[in-house]
């Protein structure tokens, strides 16, 4: 006998879907669609099966521990962050602020090599590990942004990978540490006390410590990668933060505003943030993919026609980069390059 499985009960507090996870061994169509599909309807997905080898990863993951673990008058030798360089709470030259620390680096080795002899003792080691990471994500950003172009039927497949690929290129490459809130609980009264004018905490939810606070990223793509430490949120259309499940096997990958311009918003850069309530540290790698500072960036012509007119204006990564820098980490850029 065939018995009916009863109807599932409905709660009235609908779960959030977690963003795609999209294996990169599937078949080149299928996958070409289905990055498509995310990057339209949640601007965030995580990658499985990325073929970054292990080794790579913890080789750069290792030397972030080493620095982060050093007392803080070492590592502010490599610091400020200002632009490149060590960072601890303050992030960009507007004010924000954060419970983190974090170095930030130009994506290129000689730069690289340069930043590297303030940051470790064995600067080759660090200069070494980090560029290898880097080209091994760079590859993948490509690799992506390729089978991005050809889901969206474009027939210069390179159109967007050859932005980061140009040796001028802009990216640039962040290790955030946020310490375990043992660490830093008791040391700090607002912790106990929140005031109205903190950042540092979510006011909807004043025990939530605010990491990295909200924003879009600026560049084309980022690639992160954190160990198994939870943090990551984005801000679902409908106001409510959605925790990303943290997996060190995975990459996350999120549009970025050049790249929703360049897609005449049919990708959107979605907002996301860092908390840090964790009792373990968390630690995340983020390589932002940028094009060239002289490279013009504005919807692609396949994008535009008379029933989606471009949305945005013509505007140079370095006048883009120059925008975001004078303003705050939350405010939203690329509003004021509409039409
Ligand atoms: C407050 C700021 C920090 C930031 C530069 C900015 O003025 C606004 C954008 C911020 C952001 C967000 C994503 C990563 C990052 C490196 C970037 O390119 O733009 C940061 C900048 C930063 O931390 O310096
Ligand atoms: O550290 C994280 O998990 C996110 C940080 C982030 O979004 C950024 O640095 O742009
Ligand atoms: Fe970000």
């Amino acid at each position: 006998m065939v018995v009916a499985s009863p109807a599932p009960l409905r709660t009235k507090k609908a779960r959030p879907a977690g963003i795609p996870v999209i294996d990169l061994s599937l078949e080149r169509s299928k996958l070409c669609e289905l990055l498509v599909k995310a990057c339209q309807e949640f601007g965030v997905f995580q990658v499985e099966n990325h073929g970054v080898s292990r080794e790579i990863i913890s080789r750069v993951e290792r030397q972030g521990q080493e620095f982060f673990s050093k007392p803080a008058c070492q590592k502010q030798r490599a610091g400020p962050a200002a632009p490149f360089g060590y960072g601890s709470k303050n992030i960009g030259f507007n004010g924000d602020k954060g419970e983190l620390e974090y170095i930030i680096l130009e994506a290129n080795p000689h730069s690289i090599s340069e930043r590297s002899k303030s940051i470790s003792p064995h600067p080759a080691n660090f200069s070494c590990a980090v560029n290898d990471y880097i080209d091994a994500v760079r590859n993948l950003a490509c690799d992506i942004l390729e089978m991005l172009a050809q889901g969206l039927w474009v027939q210069d497949k390179s159109i967007f990978s050859n932005l980061i690929r140009d040796p001028n290129s802009d990216s640039c490459f962040r290790i955030n540490h946020y310490p375990s809130l043992l660490n830093v609980a008791h040391h700090d009264d607002d912790w106990i006390n929140p005031t109205p004018s903190s950042q540092l905490f979510d006011h909807n939810h004043p025990k939530t410590r605010i990491g990295f606070g909200e924003h879009s990223d600026p560049q084309i793509l980022t690639i992160l990668r954190s160990n198994n430490v939870g943090g990551l949120q984005i801000l679902s259309p409908d106001g409510l933060w959605v925790p990303i499940q943290p997996d060190s096997d995975k990459f996350c990958v999120f549009v970025g505003d050049a790249f929703q311009a360049m897609s005449n918003g049919r990708f959107m850069s979605v907002r996301h943030r860092a908390v840090a309530n964790s009792v373990k540290a968390r630690m995340s790698m983020m390589y932002f993919a940028a094009p060239a500072p002289n490279a013009s960036i504005s919807p692609i012509p396949q994008m535009v026609s008379c029933e989606n007119p471009s949305l945005y204006r013509p505007f140079t990564w370095a006048e883009y980069k120059a925008t975001a820098y004078s303003l705050r980490l939350a405010d939203n850029r690329l509003d004021l390059f509409r039409n």
